[in-house]
């Protein structure tokens, strides 16, 4: 178990390079499956998995829903890795560990970062099963001073000041909203702004309203820190929030969430999210191919 003064980029370096050793093919998108998109790692073509608990440096996955391997494999002709589970701060990682995956995929050669996740809404119009697309974001511990990027900054992976502009890729917002509207998906899609708490309690009422004054959309308890881990080491990012539930803002009411209730959403629209990455994916892969064309 490192601590946070013994975390170096050559903790990354050793776990990508063990990686590297077994993997066929390097990966150029890495996708965090949050609750609700863990069989997407099933339909890659060519698999090899390897659970956390193998992998050298890597934490395990203590969390109901999320299974704990990464997958290696071919998803319509693009070459990915599958974080089947996340870390999440409220099981007790320090969050340079909860973002240690990030980095070693910036190391393998990963260009973009797709982060998935459960959320509930605080958006009176969002309905659960709804999707939104994650167009930026409140890091309420971040401003707190709890940040992955606390402490020594080392230059190989990213500027001590790195500003937070586009971190979720305009382009990238654009495309997956044209793919929801081509898959049918019109009334689901919501673009808006995920609020990352600490967890694992769900919010008070009084939490909650204060949220929604920020001008949070949604709330849930991760994404943030591994979206601003991959902004600071240069990878493009794709955020997407499944709406599993709708935030109580006023009293006396008996409609509470909990956790079976996220995986039971995230169950029922497991199939539309699937669908909707994956199509992401297929035209990522002509984006990145145009984009080395040009340089
Ligand atoms: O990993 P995600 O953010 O999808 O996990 C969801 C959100 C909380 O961690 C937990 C609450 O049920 O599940
Ligand atoms: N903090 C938080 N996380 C969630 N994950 C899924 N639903 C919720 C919610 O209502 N609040």
């Amino acid at each position: 178990m490192h601590s946070r003064e013994d975390f170096r980029y050559e903790h990354c370096e050793e776990t990508a390079c063990w990686l590297q050793g077994r993997v066929r093919t390097p990966p150029t998108i890495a996708i965090i499956c949050g609750s609700g998109l863990g069989l997407l790692a099933d339909t890659l073509s060519n698999p090899q998995a390897f659970p956390y608990s193998e992998i050298p440096n890597f934490p395990t996955s203590t969390v109901p829903g999320h299974a704990g391997e990464l997958v290696f494999g071919m998803l319509r002709g693009t070459s990915c890795v599958c974080m089947k589970g996340r870390f999440h701060v409220y099981e007790g990682y320090p969050l340079w560990k909860v973002t240690l995956p990030i980095r070693v995929f910036k190391l393998m050669g990963v260009k973009v970062l797709v982060v998935t996740n459960a959320a509930g809404s605080l958006c009176e119009s969002y309905k659960t099963g709804d999707l939104m697309i994650i167009k930026d974001h409140i890091n309420m511990p971040g401003l707190a001073s709890l940040s992955p990027l606390t402490g020594p900054n080392d230059d190989r992976f990213g500027p001590r000041f790195p500003s937070l502009l586009d971190t979720y890729d305009n382009n990238l917002r654009s495309t997956a909203l044209d793919i929801a509207h081509r898959l049918g998906h019109s009334e689901l899609i919501h673009e808006g702004v995920y609020c990352m708490v600490g967890g694992p309690n769900f919010e008070s009422v009084a939490e909650a309203k204060f949220l929604r004054i920020l001008g949070a959309d949604a709330v849930g308890m991760s994404t943030a820190p591994e979206a601003v881990v991959a902004k600071h080491c240069g990878m493009r990012v794709f955020g997407l929030s499944l709406i599993t539930n709708c935030v109580v803002q006023v009293y006396e009411v008996e409609d509470f969430v909990d956790h079976n209730t996220v995986l039971e959403v995230s169950k029922w629209r497991s199939q539309i999210l699937q669908d909707l990455i994956t199509e992401l994916v297929a035209t990522i892969k002509h984006q990145e191919e145009d984009r080395q064309d040009m340089e």
